[in-house]
């Protein structure tokens, strides 16, 4: 088992998109901006979502590496660093999701 973690990811994510499109997928997605990279992002999400339903245990890996990636690469577009996203989700372990449910005002 590795010791890989989103951080590392996104500290890659920021040092590729530096990069030349010709060499980098992620400077390439970069180059064409969010709506591009926001779809991607999109279609990784579809293929996370069937193989989850499928069934199929190392699709749903695979897939889900792809998601994460495709994730920091719309945040990195969008500037917000990976700790703002672990603030929220730090934020939200003070109450269950049912109970945050419960109280959600609707508009
Ligand atoms: N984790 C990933 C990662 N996961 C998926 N992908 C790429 O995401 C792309 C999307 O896959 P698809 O099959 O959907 O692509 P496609 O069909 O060719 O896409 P379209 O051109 O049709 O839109 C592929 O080119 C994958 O290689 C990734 N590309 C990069 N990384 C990480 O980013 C690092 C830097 O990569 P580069 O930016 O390419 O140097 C890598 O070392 C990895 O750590």
């Amino acid at each position: 088992m590795s010791d890989f973690s989103l951080s590392d990811l996104e500290t890659i994510v920021a040092e590729r998109a530096k990069a030349s499109p010709e060499e980098s997928w992620t400077a390439k997605l970069v180059a064409h901006g969010q709506q591009k990279a926001a779809k991607k992002l999109g279609e990784e999400a579809v293929e996370t979502v069937i193989a989850a339903i499928r069934n199929d245990r190392q699709n749903l890996v695979d897939e889900s590496a792809d998601l994460l990636y495709h994730l920091m690469v719309v945040l990195k577009i969008a500037d917000i660093p990976l700790q703002d996203v672990l603030d929220e989700l730090a934020r939200r372990t003070s109450q269950s999701g049912l109970q945050e449910k419960a109280n959600r005002r609707d508009p």
